[in-house]
């Protein structure tokens, strides 16, 4: 499916502009269903993002957000996504909204990937919006290059649900919805900044192996148009 890059003269710009976006897009599920869905990605990225979004005028207590990955730590481990979307997204007017973490108090990454994935069940699917992000070596959502379950992670025959990543880059085990969970949202964005990160995106839109640069799975076979968010 073709993408489209929208860039901006500065984080603050993209942010308020994709808060917009969302925002609009959340209230329109919420007219037609009475409900709406976002995955979130973590890192250092949508932490500008998520503070405007938080303070979008909307019906917050009708929207679902979880995470598109999670590292298998405590939501009070400093490298936790459900740290950064606490502090960040789950402020202002969106404290309203129902979170979903990935992270389980289970024994094994495989067992609370497991219990997630019937907790998760309880958002309807597709996604209405999913925010993906991308590291320097062309990872997305926990699709990382050399991943243990990166095939069974990117094949469009794997079920929607949450599986066990691990990986020399990933640093702790991870959780990780699987591509057919996060390809077919209404709107799918990939976010990112710096002129490094364009540089990696040039590079997964060429030719190569999907395994080498996991990004491209979504770039070349998502099913929703990619809306590419940039700024320097
Ligand atoms: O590990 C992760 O990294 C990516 C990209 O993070 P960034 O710090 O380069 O913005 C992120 O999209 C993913 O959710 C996160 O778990």
């Amino acid at each position: 499916m073709a993408s489209t890059l929208h860039s901006f003269a500065s984080a603050a710009d993209l942010a308020g502009s994709l808060a917009d976006k969302v925002a609009d897009s959340l209230s329109a599920a919420i007219a037609a269903r009475g409900t709406a869905s976002i995955a979130v990605s973590g890192g250092s990225t949508p932490k500008v993002f998520f503070q405007a979004l938080s303070t979008r005028d909307i019906a917050w207590d009708k929207v679902t957000i979880t995470l598109v990955d999670e590292r298998f730590v405590p939501a009070d481990n400093a490298r936790s996504n459900h740290l950064l979307v606490d502090a960040n997204l789950l402020q202002n007017k969106a404290r309203a909204a129902r979170f979903l973490p990935l992270y389980q108090d289970a024994a094994s990454a495989e067992e609370a990937a497991r219990i997630a994935t019937e907790k998760t069940k309880a958002i309807s699917s597709p996604f209405d919006i999913v925010i993906l992000g991308m590291g320097g070596d062309g990872h997305t959502a926990s699709f990382f290059p050399g991943g243990s379950n990166l095939a069974k992670a990117l094949d469009a025959s794997t079920p929607r649900g949450i599986i066990t990543m691990e990986a020399e880059g990933a640093g702790e085990p991870r959780l990780t919805f699987t591509f057919s969970s996060l390809e077919d949202a209404a709107l799918l964005v990939l976010h990112i900044e710096g002129e490094g990160k364009k540089d990696v995106l040039a590079k997964a839109e060429g030719s190569g192996d999907e395994a080498e640069m996991p990004i491209r799975a979504i770039l070349r076979r998502a099913t929703s148009p990619v809306e590419i968010y940039w700024a320097p």
